[in-house]
Formats: C-alpha cells, structure tokens, sequence
C-alpha cells in the first residue's frame, strides 16, 4: 500500500482506469448479495463498507441484501435450538424464525449499517417487512415441509427507489412477509436475484468464499456462458450452495440484468475490484 502511495503514475493510472466504469454505471442500480467471510472479518468488513461508499458517492446506486446464516446457526447454538439443512435451505419452525428474524432483521442488518454509516455512507436497514418490499410464499422442495421458508413471490421496490433518490444505501435482510403478514425465512441469494430482476439492476454481484466457479481441474472460470453452466451442472462440476448461486445469476441475466457476477468476498476490496478494474474478480455469468 505505502509504495503506490509513493508512485503518484500508479495513482493516477489506477483513477484514470476507474473513470469508463464511473460513466457507464453512474445513476446505475448494482445489487450486491454480502455474505461469508466478507461480513464476518472485521478488516474485510471495514473494506466493503467503504467499497459500497465510494459507489455511491460517484453516483451509482448499490442495494446491499446480507447473509448471516453462521450468525444464525451460533444464536441457535446458544439458545440450545437444534437446526438442519435440506438442499442448503435452513428447515424454519416458529421459534426458529424467531431466531431469524431478531438475528438477520436486528443484529446483523444493524452492524451493516453501521460499518457503512462509519465510512461515511448513509445506510438505511429494512426487512422484506418494510414497506411490502418482498411478499413471500412457502417454497416447496420435492414434499419436503421446511416450515417457515420463503420465495420471492412479489417484489415492491418503491422503497428501494425512494432511498436511491435520497442519497441513502438500503441494506435489506432477507425476510419477507405472507398474506397473513407472518415473517418467512428466505435465502439472500434469491432475495438478491429478485431485486437485481425487479430493478432491472445493471449488476447482480454474489459474494461468497471461494474464487467464483472452478472447472473439474479446480480452475476458476471467469467467463460462462448460460449453454456451458447447463452443462457444467449435468456433469456435476457445480453442485450445493454453488447451485442456487447459479440459478438466481441465470434468472436474473434472462429478466434483463445486464451481468451477474459470483465474487471472492475473502480477497480484500473485492467489491471494487469487480467494478473499477478491467480484469475483474471471480465468475461473471452471461447468457
Ligand atoms: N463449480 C464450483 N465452483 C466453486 N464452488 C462450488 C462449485 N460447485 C459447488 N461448489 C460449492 O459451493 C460452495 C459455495 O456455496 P455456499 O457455501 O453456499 O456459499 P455462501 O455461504 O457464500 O452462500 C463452495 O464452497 C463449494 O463447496
Ligand atoms: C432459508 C434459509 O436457509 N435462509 C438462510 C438465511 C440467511 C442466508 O441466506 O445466509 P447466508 O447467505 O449466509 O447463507 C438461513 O436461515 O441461514
């Protein structure tokens, strides 16, 4: 760090480089799914927040929708609540959306918000509850019941533009609400996809814990293709938590999103990387 300090050329070089991105994404909605290690290590942490700052302040539009499944896992843990996973979903119960909710809704929602405000943003925290933003349904796998857990089933965006236009960064909690207005628990990639369809996002951009999508060799691929991750998936090279990813960055591609992008959050200021730099980090998906 301190020798580019020292090279004001590299600096120069390194702004002149992040000029086309500012022009081409300015006024711009980039939907940003933060999870892993990105949210959980202080440093990283601190780099995101003043990565989704800078964003706003050149005038793009970043809607932050979190994770925080290990931080709901350690509350159960410590209120002695047994959970289980079926095909990467959280199976709710009533006490365990309880649990959810004052976890994802209060607890981290709160510490996101925060890190960005300190970096000089304005955040604004909000449920899926807030504002109707997402109406939920049961989603069902194979006849298995997993309770209280969620799909998008309507997205009301107007909150989300009336932050825009105030100069605020919403930070969504993955949460939505039925028609009886009880809460459901919804994984934050599909909440992320739904919103960057809704939206009609120029980006969707899914954090995660590893590379981006490796090849049967381990190799990262940085460019796929719709035709190839259909094939990658029935030969087996994608599978678990990659799959979901996969489906909502296909989705939201097919609804009008210009690019989705699935990033290595442990590589610090990832964020930026993805959207200042030519090179990039991690998978963009294409169709
Ligand atoms: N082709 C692939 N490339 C990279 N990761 C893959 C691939 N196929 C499956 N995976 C798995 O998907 C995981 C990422 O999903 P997940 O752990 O659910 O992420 P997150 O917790 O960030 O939502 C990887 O750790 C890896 O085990
Ligand atoms: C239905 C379901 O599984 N919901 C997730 C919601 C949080 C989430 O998606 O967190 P990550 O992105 O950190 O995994 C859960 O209960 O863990």
């Amino acid at each position: 760090m301190s020798s580019m300090h020292n090279d004001p050329h590299l600096q120069a070089h390194i702004l002149v480089e992040a000029l086309p991105y500012m022009q081409r994404f300015h006024g711009r909605t980039i939907v940003i799914k933060y999870g892993g290690n990105a949210m959980t290590e202080t440093h990283l942490q601190e780099q995101f927040a003043y990565d989704v700052t800078l964003m706003k302040q050149v005038g793009m539009n970043p809607v932050v929708v979190h994770g925080g499944g290990p931080q709901i896992g350690a509350m159960l843990g410590r209120l002695g609540v047994q959970t289980h996973f079926v095909d990467g979903m959280r199976v709710t119960d009533a006490a365990t959306m309880e649990v959810v909710e004052m976890v994802l809704g209060g607890r981290v929602n709160k510490e996101i918000v925060q890190a960005i405000n300190r970096a000089g943003g304005r955040a604004v925290g909000l449920t899926g509850k807030d504002g109707g933003l997402l109406h939920a349904r049961p989603l069902r796998r194979n006849g298995v019941d997993l309770g209280l857990v969620g799909e998008v089933a309507r997205v009301n965006p107007d909150v989300i533009r009336l932050l825009d236009q105030g100069e605020f960064i919403p930070v969504v909690a993955p949460i939505g609400v039925g028609t009886q207005g009880e809460s459901y628990n919804i994984n934050a990639d599909l909440v992320a996809g739904a919103l960057a369809a809704t939206l009609k996002a120029e980006k969707l951009i899914l954090m995660t814990n590893v590379a981006g999508v490796l090849d049967q060799d381990g190799r990262l691929r940085t460019h796929l293709e719709a035709a190839e991750v259909a094939r990658m998936v029935a030969d087996g090279h994608i599978y678990g938590g990659m799959l979901p990813k996969i489906q909502c960055c296909l989705d939201a591609v097919a609804a009008g999103v210009h690019a989705a992008h699935i990033i290595d959050g442990r590589v610090p200021h990832a964020l930026l990387l993805e959207i200042f730099t030519d090179a990039g980090v991690g998978t963009l998906i294409s169709d």
